[in-house]
């Protein structure tokens, strides 16, 4: 990354943003598509939307793990908690439906 054209190494690192992008996003909508069916599991039991014990177990691993990636650990868990409030929005909508 020394002599070549600017543009065009800015052009081949937003390819790879793109393309990380949208894995991103592939990824979500598969954990969106688990978190959903928990939360009709726990409305069918009668379960409560969030496990707070749950949360701090995983805030604990992933900012570990963002240690060990370089990635800013605060901002893992940021990222968890705007993820997980989503969530709970989800499993508190799933309640409010009738369920069997
Ligand atoms: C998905 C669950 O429900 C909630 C959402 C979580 C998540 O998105 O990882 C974790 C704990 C719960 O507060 C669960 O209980 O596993």
């Amino acid at each position: 990354m020394t002599d070549a054209d600017p543009s065009t190494i800015l052009q081949g690192l937003r390819g790879s943003i793109d393309n990380i992008d949208a894995a991103l996003i592939f990824l979500l909508a598969e954990r969106f598509r688990c978190t959903k069916q928990v939360g009709v599991l726990k409305a069918k039991h009668g379960m409560p939307a969030s496990d707070p014990a749950r949360e701090e177990q995983q805030i604990a691993r992933l900012m570990r793990l963002a240690e060990d990636a370089d990635l800013d650990p605060a901002f893992a868990e940021k990222w968890f908690n705007f993820v997980v409030a989503e969530v709970i929005r989800h499993h508190r909508t799933a309640a409010a439906q009738p369920h069997d």
